[in-house]
């Protein structure tokens, strides 16, 4: 399932109805998935990705930076299943880190760090978990990658997938919720590594763009 759509007409909840950090007031639209809600959704993907890999152990691929809070929730509630039931899996997980985003903006040099040498990938499980699919160019480079080591099985995990006109990459196997084509922050979604501290999914405002703006 393309997960929980948000259509591009839907306002937002305004920021004056939750918690954030004051430093950013004034540099945020409007809250797009409140971080409760991302808990929720994360706790059912966890289910759905124990049901369908329950019985091999996996590697998670957690793609840095953008995917970290996600990656630790997800690890952290099929970590809750596993010890509530007989089907457990063993998990493993590896960090990589992938830049391409300048401003709000993805760019072409996509640098991949961390992931030269992924050879214990061969043979297993692998779970790659995105923070968000944009345009896909780093997901697709990302699973180019990843196939060159002969890895059993490659699933992913992305937060949001954005609806974007030319999407590259193929939708993940498992998708939190598919969100309007705007720049958001939060949850580990930066902007120039700002933001990186809002617990909630937001629109930043174009002043927020242009006072953090490189
Ligand atoms: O689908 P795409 O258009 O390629 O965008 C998705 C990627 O962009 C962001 O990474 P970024 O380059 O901002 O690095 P960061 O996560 O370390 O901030 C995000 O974390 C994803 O990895
Ligand atoms: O909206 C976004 N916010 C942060 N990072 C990225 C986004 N889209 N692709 C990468």
């Amino acid at each position: 399932s393309g997960g929980i759509v948000i259509d591009d007409d839907w306002p937002g909840y305004s920021l004056e109805l939750f918690s954030y950090p004051t430093h950013y007031a004034g540099d945020l639209q409007c809250v797009v998935v409140p971080h409760g809600v991302i808990m929720d959704r994360t706790e059912r993907l966890a289910r759905n990705i124990m049901d369908d890999l329950g019985d091999h152990d996996i590697v998670v691929l957690c793609v840095l930076k953008g995917g970290y809070q996600f990656c630790a929730d997800l690890v952290d509630k099929i970590k809750a299943l596993s010890c509530n039931s007989d089907r457990t899996i063993p998990m493993r997980v590896h960090f990589i880190r992938l830049k391409s985003y300048l401003n709000d903006q993805s760019t072409e040099d996509l640098h991949i760090l961390g992931a030269e040498d992924l050879s214990f990938l061969a043979g297993k499980n692998v779970l790659i978990v995105e923070g968000i699919i944009g345009t896909g160019k780093t997901l697709t480079a990302l699973l180019k990658h990843v196939k060159a080591f002969q890895p059993k099985m490659i699933k992913v995990a992305g937060l949001l997938v954005k609806r974007v006109p030319r999407r590259t990459a193929s939708l993940p196997d498992y998708v939190g919720f598919e969100i309007p084509d705007r720049f958001v922050v939060g949850y580990a979604l930066d902007y120039n590594e700002y933001f990186r501290d809002l617990n909630h999914i937001c629109v930043i405002s174009d002043s927020g763009k242009m006072k953090y703006k490189i």
